[in-house]
């Protein structure tokens, strides 16, 4: 799990350290260059000869940069500085200058940035403000949607981003209207949240973390990020000693005569997840889909110890008894689709609610009538729709799409690493829907009370696991279970 702070966390861990005369900037350049050379090594073989134009503000961001690039020129790399953003940091400019770096003004610009074989972005970081001068944001589209030949030393160009790729918010990951898509981003002392949130994290590229010596003593993480490796200590394995009503009963409200499909995968995913005992609440019609391939469902109402609701459209009778009963007994609950339109406030008991950006416009229309943001806004900023949706319903939610996005009432975020783009198919919501109920079952009575929201992480790295897989959603079943499977068998073998 790697966490990340926001970026006003990270600037106040580090006034201790400056108030002490500790030498930041060099440390950050230090790292920076180290990672530069690693990669054009990697890339061309060596470092000297190699082209590097250097996008440098007015701040640190810069600073870091330019000082960086005289570590390289000092190899014998030909460095082009472009001053992007006003007057960079006079001393890493001296330092970049005695190293035998050249200066480009604006016409040169295009040309150093198109013939580069690395571009080092220290145009902004945590000190960036919302919105580039036009002129900047021009000669940075021309040059990354440019795909002519580039570079002396072969036809790939490495773009490495400064602690934060320019245009992305360091917190919240929100992308303005330009931003530097990297290859690489250095960033320095703790891991920013908007790196590993949607945006953020698709600009930033990979993401490498430099120890500049900062301790971030009690700040709380704004977002844990999960990945494949988290899956295992996340699991919950079946207890020694369980037996079914112990490891969990679901209940599943999904499906209709109209869309049976929905309860059967989702059941089917609730089964090949684990589960102690699947419950099915529906039409007749509904039942006979889901028996005919998990025969150890049991059609009808009983005690569960978790619901999962709204897939295929089921009858809302169905569903609000349900959430009676959740509420009666604090049992949680998993609403996608038609269940999330139930949702009219606070909810009484946990909840996982499990949208894409289309139904939580709605949702949020329904509950911030009047400001409520459109799909594509939600689009463009999933955290703050996701966020929004949590603190008006006190529920978990977990906001589906391309980088799926799960946000707490109090702000905090999981980010799961993303799945592949083969989910995107009718009936994947359905199997998260199935997979997310029975991970909700099985963690209902442990100790100490599970927290929703990574949950719903696992759910999510599951999912995807099995993505990876196939491209139908009917085969996802299978793949989890072959999945879990495996994860058992290393759980056994350890
Ligand atoms: N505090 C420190 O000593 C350290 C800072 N570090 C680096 O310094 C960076 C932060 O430095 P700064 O606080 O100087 O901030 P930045 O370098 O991110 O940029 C701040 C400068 O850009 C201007 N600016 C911001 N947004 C703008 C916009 N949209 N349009 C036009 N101008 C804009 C500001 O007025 C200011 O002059 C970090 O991201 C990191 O790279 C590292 O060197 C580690 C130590
Ligand atoms: N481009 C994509 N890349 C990766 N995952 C995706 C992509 N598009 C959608 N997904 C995932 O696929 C699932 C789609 O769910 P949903 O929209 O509810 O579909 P349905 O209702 O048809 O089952 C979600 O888990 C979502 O995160
Ligand atoms: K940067």
């Amino acid at each position: 799990m790697r966490l990340g702070y926001t970026a006003a966390d990270v600037r106040a861990a580090e006034e201790p350290l400056l108030a002490a005369g500790a030498p930041l900037m060099a440390r950050a350049a230090a790292g920076l260059a180290a990672v530069c050379r690693r990669e054009l090594v990697a890339a061309h073989g060596r470092v000297a000869g190699a082209r590097i134009a250097v996008l440098a503000g007015a701040g640190n961001n810069g600073g870091d940069a330019l000082f960086a690039a005289a570590a390289l020129a000092a190899r014998g790399a030909a460095v082009t500085v472009i001053e992007a953003l006003g007057r960079p940091h006079a001393d890493g400019l001296a330092a970049v200058r005695a190293a035998g770096a050249q200066a480009a003004d604006t016409g040169a610009a295009r040309a150093a940035l198109a013939d580069a074989d690395l571009v080092l972005d220290g145009i902004l970081g945590t000190g960036a403000r919302t919105g580039l001068p036009a002129p900047l944001a021009d000669l940075l589209r021309e040059w990354q949607t440019d795909t002519g030949a580039r570079g002396v030393l072969g036809r790939t160009q490495l773009t490495i981003a400064v602690d934060v790729p320019t245009g992305v918010d360091a917190t919240t990951g929100e992308r303005g209207e330009v931003w530097v898509e990297a290859d690489t981003t250095v960033t320095f002392g703790a891991l920013k949240s908007g790196l590993l949130l949607p945006g953020g994290a698709d600009a930033a590229g990979r993401v490498e973390l430099v120890d500049i010596g900062l301790d971030m003593g009690d700040a709380q993480p704004r977002v844990q990020a999960l990945d494949e490796d988290d899956i295992a200590p996340l699991f919950p394995f079946p207890r020694r000693g369980d037996h079914k009503y112990t490891r969990g009963v679901l209940g599943l409200v999904a499906g209709s005569d109209a869309y049976p499909g929905a309860a059967a995968l989702a059941g089917v995913a609730a089964i090949a997840t684990g589960v102690g005992m699947l419950r099915l609440v529906g039409p007749r019609r509904v039942a006979d889909a889901v028996l005919a391939i998990t025969p150890e469902a049991v059609a009808g109402r009983g005690r569960v110890q978790a619901w999962a609701l709204g897939s295929g459209a089921p009858a809302e009778y169905e569903m609000r008894a349900s959430l009676a009963d959740a509420r009666e007994s604090g049992l949680p609950v998993a609403l996608d689709a038609g269940a999330l339109a139930l949702v009219e406030g606070p909810l009484g008991h946990p909840a996982v609610l499990t949208p894409h950006a289309g139904e939580l416009a709605e949702l949020l229309g329904r509950l911030e009538p009047g400001d409520a943001p459109d799909r594509a806004a939600i689009e463009a900023d999933p955290v703050a729709a996701a966020t929004a949706a949590a603190r008006a319903t006190g529920a978990v939610v977990l906001l589906k799409g391309p980088r799926t996005v799960i946000a707490r009432p109090d702000g905090s975020l999981v980010a799961p690493a993303p799945g592949p783009a083969a989910l995107a198919t009718a009936g994947t919501g359905d199997v998260l829907l199935g997979v997310l109920g029975a991970l909700l079952a099985t963690t209902a009575e442990h100790e100490p009370v599970p927290d929703l929201a990574l949950v719903a992480g696992l759910a999510v790295l599951l999912h995807s696991a099995a993505g990876h897989a196939t491209t139908h959603a009917s085969g996802l079943p299978a793949a989890l279970e072959a999945r879990i499977v495996a994860l058992r068998e290393s759980e056994a073998g350890r």
